[in-house]
């Protein structure tokens, strides 16, 4: 395995020295090794196996050799601080990153022992069973009721209107939203609270009945209430599906996740349960960022 010793002083120290002065208190001799995470990066289970992942953009390495397993059915967090690399990975697991003409992926991505990146791949039946929730609700300008059905439609779910009325009321049942919007479907999506709307994007992703759902700080433009609301739905959630959370809230990670992985210029240091992490971690860059010294 290519390891390379990376004195995270001098790494973090060029990258963070204008913006975050205060917390330049990182132990000063951490090494990561390259490829080297600790914990319990593996799964007897995996639903995804990625193995030597490298993200390029341009000439920039923003994912270094990283392995994971993803287990089936389980909730996992990928926190870390701001550019380390936690978007960038999660966009390879349904190739995300293929609408960025610098960006180019290396590794072995699996899913279901599938090759994610093979070029004869249909990335359309791919992102439906790998659905993405985003930061911001992006609801289409349509009816809450032709936002959800807008997938099962061109994945041709559907052959009749009432198998469609079933599949659209199943999905916002399942997004706790039903009870909120079933005497307004034709009312215009975009018209609703913040925190529906994030609650129809999500019903929008699992109306195509997913695998996996990606949600990339999916609370982040929510208010507590709202932010609630989906932190249950990820909750419920988790038993028909698995999930990748990208999220800046320590917090969110240990409330929702089973297991929760720590990115940090784009290695990935420990992966262990959430519990494991947030009361004992075993990487001295994860303490550091859990109890605030940077980030
Ligand atoms: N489209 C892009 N073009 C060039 N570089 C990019 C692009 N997207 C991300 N990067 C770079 O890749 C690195 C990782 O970024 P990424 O957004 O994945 O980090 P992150 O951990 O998700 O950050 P944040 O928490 O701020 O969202 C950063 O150095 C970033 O500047």
């Amino acid at each position: 395995m290519n390891t390379l010793n990376t004195t995270v002083s001098n790494e973090a120290g060029l990258q963070n020295a204008a913006v975050t002065p205060a917390k330049e208190e990182r132990p000063a001799e951490t090494v990561i090794e390259e490829g080297q995470t600790v914990g319990t990066p593996f799964s007897d289970d995996p639903k995804f196996r990625l193995r030597n992942v490298e993200v390029f953009y341009g000439a920039d390495r923003a994912i270094k050799n990283i392995s994971l397993d993803i287990a089936r059915n389980e909730v996992i967090a990928f926190i870390g601080p701001s550019g380390c690399g936690k978007s960038t990975f999660l966009r390879c697991l349904n190739r995300m990153n293929d609408s960025i003409d610098i960006c180019r992926v290396k590794g072995a991505l699996h899913l279901d022992d599938q090759d994610i990146y093979d070029p004869k791949r249909d990335v359309v039946e791919l992102r439906a069973r790998v659905g993405m929730v985003f930061q911001k609700p992006n609801p289409f300008p349509k009816s809450i009721y032709d936002n959800v059905a807008y997938g099962p439609r061109i994945h041709g779910l559907a052959n009749r209107k009432s198998d469609l009325d079933d599949i659209v009321e199943n999905s916002l049942r399942k997004a706790g939203l039903w009870n909120e919007v079933k005497d307004r479907l034709d009312a215009t999506a975009t018209g609703m609270s913040g925190g529906q709307q994030q609650r129809l994007c999500i019903a929008r992703a699992i109306a195509v009945s997913p695998e996996v759902v990606l949600m990339d700080e999916p609370c982040s433009a929510l208010d507590p209430i709202a932010t609630a609301k989906v932190e249950e739905l990820i909750a419920e959630l988790s038993a028909s599906y698995t999930i990748v959370i990208v999220t800046h809230s320590m917090q969110q990670a240990a409330r929702v996740s089973h297991r929760t992985a720590y990115f940090h210029l784009g290695h990935l240091v420990e992966v262990n349960d959430t519990d494991k992490v947030f009361t004992s971690p075993e990487h001295e860059l994860t303490e550091s960022y859990i109890t605030g010294r940077f980030g």
